[in-house]
């Protein structure tokens, strides 16, 4: 079978990891008959330079007609320090919300987990992370913060800007289903994180939450308010399995997430909807400090891969190869900078995607 994947390379190392990502897909695809066809978008800094907007109507059309979308990352400001000056709404990041938004992907998935063979580049006391551990942050990805209207005022010479967080029922309920969802086929735990001691969207958040886990009474259903949430996902990272939370703090929460698995170099991401039409890209952004080196590690590309040929191609098989070549590739001691320790090799991204290539068979 075909399958068409929108690819946008987009900034910064976006380029280089999403190579890896489809030299990876290629191998498996040849390995099981099917076939990926690719066709390029152009988002975020590369398309402001080129078209003069972050997305083009054109570049959005071409995803909503494809499979799938794999994404690098964009923003960022090498080469292009124009960027910054430009409009919040033609920056290079507002494409990517443009394309979040204009696809209806609400849930973004982004499961953290800690590899046993990455303990010693984890931050974390060894008696925290004995067993290892694995969670997901379910994050909210189309309402929030960043969707809110906003602006920036001058009155009476002093400057004043604005955000806005609005959540209504409708859009709470959704990914609280998601969430509820996975967890049932995981270890069936819930923690919703609000501010519902200050914010009014927290606190309709938190209720809405709370009429959902109804229908899901083999879920348990916790509530933490995110300042201790942050706390606790150093302190025991392990007491958690979905962590169901809105847009900013997931954006935050699941940075820091990464942290404990060794790297955001490690933490995939998927954005998805009501169709089977995903979005895969890596959590992190475009690292513009070591773009174009052949340091960035292209491992949350790649596992995010894996997750398009669970969730948007239902390729099971495929996707626990690709995890697999990655677990037998970091066994081995092959490391990338950012998860490097004592001991082990180190290698550059296009030596990494070539490891877990070969380990494919
Ligand atoms: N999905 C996306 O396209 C995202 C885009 N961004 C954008 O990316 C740009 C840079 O943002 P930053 O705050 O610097 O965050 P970042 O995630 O790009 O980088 C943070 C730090 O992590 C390192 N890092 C990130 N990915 C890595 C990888 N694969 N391997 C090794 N090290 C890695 C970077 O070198 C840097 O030191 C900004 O313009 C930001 O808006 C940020 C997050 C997500
Ligand atoms: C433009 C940002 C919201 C991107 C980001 O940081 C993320 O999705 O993690
Ligand atoms: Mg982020």
């Amino acid at each position: 079978m075909n399958y068409k994947i929108a690819l946008i390379p987009g900034d910064g190392i976006g380029p280089e990891i999403v190579r890896e990502a489809t030299k990876v897909l290629d191998k498996i695809g040849e390995l099981h008959g099917h076939s990926f066809s690719y066709t390029e978008v152009l988002m975020g800094g590369i398309s402001i330079d080129k078209t003069g907007v972050p997305l083009t109507e054109e570049a959005l059309n071409t995803a909503k007609a494809s499979d799938s979308v794999l994404l690098g990352a964009v923003g960022g400001n090498v080469g292009q320090s124009n960027w910054y000056t430009l409009p919040p709404n033609l920056r290079p990041e507002a494409g990517l919300l443009a394309i979040r938004k204009g696809l209806n992907l609400y849930a973004n998935i982004r499961p953290a987990v800690l590899f046993d063979e990455l303990k010693g580049a984890c931050p974390l006391k060894d008696e925290l992370i004995e067993g290892g551990f694995d969670f997901v942050v379910m994050r909210e990805l189309t309402g929030g913060l960043y969707f809110g209207e906003r602006h920036t005022t001058t009155e009476n010479g002093i400057r004043k800007a604005t955000d806005t967080l609005t959540y209504d029922e409708v859009e709470i309920r959704r990914i609280a289903k998601w969430a509820f969802e996975i967890a049932r086929k995981r270890n069936k735990k819930v923690c919703s994180v609000d501010k519902a001691n200050v914010l009014d969207s927290s606190r309709l958040w938190r209720n809405v939450v709370k009429e959902v886990a109804k229908e899901y009474e083999d879920v348990e259903l916790s509530d933490m308010l995110v300042d201790n949430c942050a706390m606790q996902l150093v302190k025991d990272p392990k007491q958690f399995d979905v962590i169901l939370t809105e847009n900013m703090f997931g954006d935050i929460l699941s940075d820091e997430a990464s942290m404990v698995t060794g790297s955001i170099g490690m933490l995939a991401s998927a954005s998805l909807g009501d169709t089977k039409l995903g979005l895969y890209e890596p959590s992190h952004g475009s690292a513009p400090d070591i773009a174009g080196q052949n340091k960035a590690n292209p491992i949350a590309t790649i596992l995010s891969v894996a997750m398009m040929l669970r969730y948007s191609f239902d390729l099971e098989v495929e996707a626990d190869k690709i995890e697999a070549a990655i677990k037998s590739v970091l066994q081995k001691g092959y490391r990338t900078i950012d998860i490097m320790s004592e001991g082990k090799t180190l290698v550059g991204t296009i030596e990494m995607g070539d490891l877990i290539v070969n380990e494919l068979v």
